[in-house]
């Protein structure tokens, strides 16, 4: 482990740390722990707008109701979504009562929309992301049971490789987290026969860039998309067939389905154990540092649509009362 950062690369760019806590994919936890509270201002603006709608019309106060029950619906939605969309800025460690002592490494690397996020976010959050959004490298955390040892897994996401005439394209990024990284996934997509032409020169990349360069760390060579048959353009027989050869575990996976993805990353971390029985696993850095600094344990809250409109509406019966006292 000498010699190895001791900080992962999303670290520095982390802005606002927030805290996943076990979600295991449960709506139930990550709803109640993500839930943003209506705050004073809204609910202060939402009693006047309704008192005095109500006094001038019916009608419009109607559309009114209408409008706060799609803000109030709002949200939910919004709360789950930004939980996803902002994982980069959760907390590395969560803040979880069951505090693990020790620590995984997994750096994700890849060629470009292969679905390494995707994976990264089914693995953590059993959750699907649909959207695609080209990412700079996030870390994700999340605490497990690994046979019978409370471990905190992080996980790298890094840039999509590409690959061109001069060779393999890749940031520093993707060279600082296979330093980082105690074990590593490759990923490529059935669906892009270029993805998996990098696959070897990947490999190279990890034996070159790894911290202890006298040994390899444990690899594993995933085919993601496997539920895209109708576009498939890697043969099923290739992946096995170059895993073997580059001595990898190899799992054909679909993000998508959530089919393997899990016993994947599990499998990865099990390798790791056997891997360096003794000194496997980073001592969590809890275990060593001083006391934690606290962290806001809620996501930021989002700002709202109809935020705009409901000051709009508001300053409007605002004047409106002014022009009748005037009146008086
Ligand atoms: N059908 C299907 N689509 C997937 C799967 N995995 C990922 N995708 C989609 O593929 C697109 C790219 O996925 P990402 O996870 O953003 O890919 P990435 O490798 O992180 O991409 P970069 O940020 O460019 O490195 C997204 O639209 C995903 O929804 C899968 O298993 N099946």
């Amino acid at each position: 482990m000498a010699g190895r950062a001791a900080q992962s690369p999303s670290e520095s760019r982390q802005q606002s740390g927030q805290d996943l806590r076990d979600h295991e994919g449960r709506d139930g936890p990550l709803e109640e722990y993500y839930r943003i509270p209506e705050n004073y201002e809204y609910r202060r603006h939402r009693s006047l707008i309704e008192e005095n709608l109500y006094k001038e019309n019916l009608n419009e106060k109607k559309l009114n109701e209408k409008n706060l029950t799609e803000k109030n619906e709002y949200y939910k939605p919004v709360a789950r979504m930004r939980l996803i969309n902002n994982m980069s800025t959760i907390a590395e460690y969560p803040s979880s009562e069951r505090r693990s002592n020790r620590v995984v490494k997994i750096a994700v690397i890849g060629g470009s929309g292969v679905g390494k996020t995707a994976l990264v976010v089914r693995f953590l959050t059993k959750r699907f992301i649909g959207d695609y959004e080209r990412n700079a490298g996030n870390l994700y955390s999340r605490e497990v049971q690994l046979d019978g040892e409370q471990v905190a897994i992080q996980v790298q996401d890094t840039p999509g490789v590409e690959l061109n005439v001069n060779g393999l394209s890749y940031t520093d990024h993707v060279t600082s987290s296979i330093q980082w990284a105690d074990a590593v996934v490759m990923v490529y997509s059935v669906t892009d026969h270029r993805s998996f032409d990098l696959i070897g020169q990947l490999h190279r990349l990890v034996s070159c860039n790894h911290a202890d360069r006298s040994t390899l760390p444990p690899i594993i060579l995933l085919a993601n998309k496997a539920d895209l048959l109708h576009v498939r353009r890697v043969d099923v027989q290739q992946g096995p067939l170059l895993a073997s050869a580059l001595g990898c575990s190899f799992y054909e996976v679909s993000a998508s389905e959530d089919s393997q993805v899990h016993g994947a990353f599990h499998r990865l971390c099990r390798e790791l154990a056997e891997h360096r029985p003794s000194c496997v696993l980073s001592p969590h850095p809890a275990a060593t540092a001083g006391p934690e600094k606290r962290r806001s344990p809620l996501i930021p809250r989002p700002k709202s649509p109809n935020m705009q409109d409901l000051k709009r509406r508001f300053k409007q019966v605002l004047s409106a009362k002014v022009r009748t006292v005037t009146s008086v």
